[in-house]
């Protein structure tokens, strides 16, 4: 990778949202980077804040949302948070651009498929509409849709959930982004759809080298996917590191219960199974390391102070007792 700069560089991020007395934060001084061509993932468990995180990069979010000081997020180094909401209407879809969970809230119901794949072609690209449509029936050959002529004709609801997902996969391509954020792609689809979509995502990446921040609470998904992992806990990442630097020897007591969680059937690990209780609330947040209360490493410490983060070769990890750290500090 050399002397190349990230994609993008998300440092000292803060977001506060309205509440009754002022405003609340719920992003703490989060950094972090993704690199050309890179499968990043972001884990966490439901309310850690990774979805507040995504949406900040595509500034996504509604009116009295504000960014603390020193937050920075540079895409092509260039200040996305100083970009005026003109300039960022133009970036998103085009040269970002996301896949949510559910493709029902983004894909209009009333809309075919030929219309809503050609829309942001015709929006970003100097196409025909004629172009544009060859260029949406290939994107459907891309992303493994049969008989692509005929999907292009039909409505949403006429496709099942796999192939929803697959639409918009297609539709998030379209423009050929340089990152893609998928914000649980594949967390409502069946065990066997979501290798598919998966599979579709990484054969993608493989082909047009498109940067992808995946986000997810499925780390077998992480496993399968990602080059580098961001550990979120209550708005902070508390690990990051090289996907088996993580899963070999992860450093923070958080990262290794998130490893040994155990799936529920219906996919979703909301609740860690190796330890009990559930992130904080950004209104309840305890002093010091907000995890201490459901770690059993806790000490003094902890419970003071947010640790500095301990750089190792392939992680980091913020916590004032990282595991292993016989072996992983000298
Ligand atoms: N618009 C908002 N106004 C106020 N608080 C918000 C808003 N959106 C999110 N939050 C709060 O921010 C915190 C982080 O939420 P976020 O949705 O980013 O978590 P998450 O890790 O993506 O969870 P999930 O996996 O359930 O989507 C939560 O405490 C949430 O209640």
């Amino acid at each position: 990778m050399g002397e190349q700069r990230p994609l993008l560089e998300v440092s000292h991020l803060q977001v506060s949202f309205p509440a009754d007395a002022g405003h609340i934060s719920v992003i703490h001084d989060v950094s972090f980077h993704v690199n050309k061509g890179e499968i990043v993932a972001l884990v966490g468990e439901s309310g850690s804040g990774k979805s507040v995180t995504a949406l900040s990069v595509m500034r996504l979010h509604g009116a009295g949302i504000r960014y603390g000081a020193d937050s920075s997020i540079r895409f092509h180094e260039q200040e996305l948070l100083d970009l005026p909401n003109k300039v960022m209407q133009d970036i998103r879809g085009n040269q970002i651009s996301m896949i949510f969970q559910d493709p029902m809230v983004s894909l209009n119901p009333v809309h075919k498929i030929k219309k809503q794949i050609m829309e942001p072609i015709l929006l970003h690209q100097k196409k025909s509409k004629q172009e544009a449509l060859g260029a949406a029936k290939q994107l459907l050959e891309q992303v493994g849709i049969s008989d692509p002529e005929k999907r292009l004709d039909e409505y949403p609801h006429q496709l099942s959930g796999g192939m929803r997902q697959r639409v918009m996969i297609a539709m998030a391509l379209a423009c050929k982004p340089s990152l893609l954020i998928a914000d649980e792609p594949t967390t409502a689809l069946d065990v066997t759809i979501q290798a598919q979509v998966l599979q579709i995502m990484k054969q993608q990446q493989e082909q047009t080298g498109v940067s992808i921040l995946l986000i997810t609470h499925d780390l077998g998904v992480v496993a399968e996917m990602a080059d580098r992992v961001l550990v979120m806990y209550a708005g902070r990442i508390v690990e990051e590191g090289d996907v088996a630097a993580i899963f070999e020897r992860p450093l923070h007591p958080y990262t290794r219960a998130l490893l040994q969680s155990v799936p529920k059937l219906d996919g979703k690990n909301e609740r860690l199974a190796s330890i009990p209780g559930t992130v904080p609330s950004p209104f309840d947040l305890p002093q010091g390391c907000p995890f201490h209360a459901r770690c059993f490493y806790a000490t003094d410490p902890c419970k003071a102070e947010f640790p500095a983060i301990s750089k190792h070769t392939n992680q980091s990890a913020a916590c004032w007792n990282p595991l292993n750290r016989e072996e992983s500090y000298v």
